[in-house]
């Protein structure tokens, strides 16, 4: 990093010079492919972003008084990371990535669209890891994007805690999958198990998981469906 570029945490007067940061970096970033056009109108990014700056924590990269990047993050997310585009390829980013690092030992995840490479590379660079990718259909750009983190000081501690918040929605999706296996054999008269029907689940689960593949999927569904029968029939 050039000696001249400090970081500090950020203050309320900073808002309008973060909000520029902000715009800048994703304009260039959309001139470049690497971005979809911003879902707001920039005065909401504006308001929105000095709503955040009271909530959440922001470091400012300044040099020669001026704000050149910032980071913003939660507990557990890095929400923003920008760099104005006259001063990439200095180290800023880096400089904003390890002062992260420092400040959240235990770990913690940022999305990044899928389609920009650069910052995806960054990031692999700087040893965090692709851990989820998405179609986008949650985001507000409505573009695939990925989930990238950071492992911290324990990674097997913090893939485990991962893997624990996904298995209790895994947990609460098969009971809720278990209590409808059971109300559909209340009312079949032929109770026999439906190998169409069953294709069909498998097949279309395995277009979301396209990991595991089609016989990986299909003898999954097999186990949930034939346990929930079993638990069905014994009431
Ligand atoms: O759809 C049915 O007919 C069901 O009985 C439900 C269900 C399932 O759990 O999805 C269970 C057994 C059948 O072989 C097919 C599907």
């Amino acid at each position: 990093m050039p000696t001249e570029v400090l970081l500090r945490p950020a203050i309320e007067a900073d808002a309008d010079a973060l909000a520029d940061v902000h715009l800048a970096a994703r304009r260039a970033a959309e001139r470049a492919g690497a971005m979809p056009p911003g879902a707001h109108p920039e005065h909401e990014t504006r308001a929105w972003l000095a709503g955040r700056l009271a909530i959440d924590e922001v470091w400012v990269a300044e040099a020669d008084g001026a704000v050149v990047g910032y980071a913003r993050l939660t507990p557990t997310w890095l929400d923003d990371l920008y760099v104005v585009p006259a001063q990439a390829g200095r180290g800023i980013g880096t400089a904003l990535l390890d002062l992260v690092k420092a400040r959240r030992p235990s770990g913690f995840s940022l999305w990044v669209f899928e389609m920009n490479a650069p910052a995806r590379a960054f990031y692999a660079r700087h040893g965090l890891v692709e851990l989820e990718r998405t179609d986008g259909s949650a985001n507000e750009e409505r573009s695939p994007d990925v989930r990238v983190a950071w492992p911290g000081e324990d990674p097997l501690g913090f893939l485990r805690s991962q893997i624990d918040d996904v298995d209790a929605h895994l947990g609460d999706l098969l009971a809720r999958r278990a209590a409808l296996t059971s109300a559909v054999q209340d009312i079949k008269h032929d109770t026999t198990r439906d190998p169409d029907r069953e294709r069909e689940i498998a097949e279309s689960i395995a277009r979301r998981v396209p990991a595991l593949g089609a016989d990986r999927t299909a003898r999954i569904v097999d186990v949930i469906i034939a346990e929930s029968l079993d638990a069905a029939s014994r009431g």
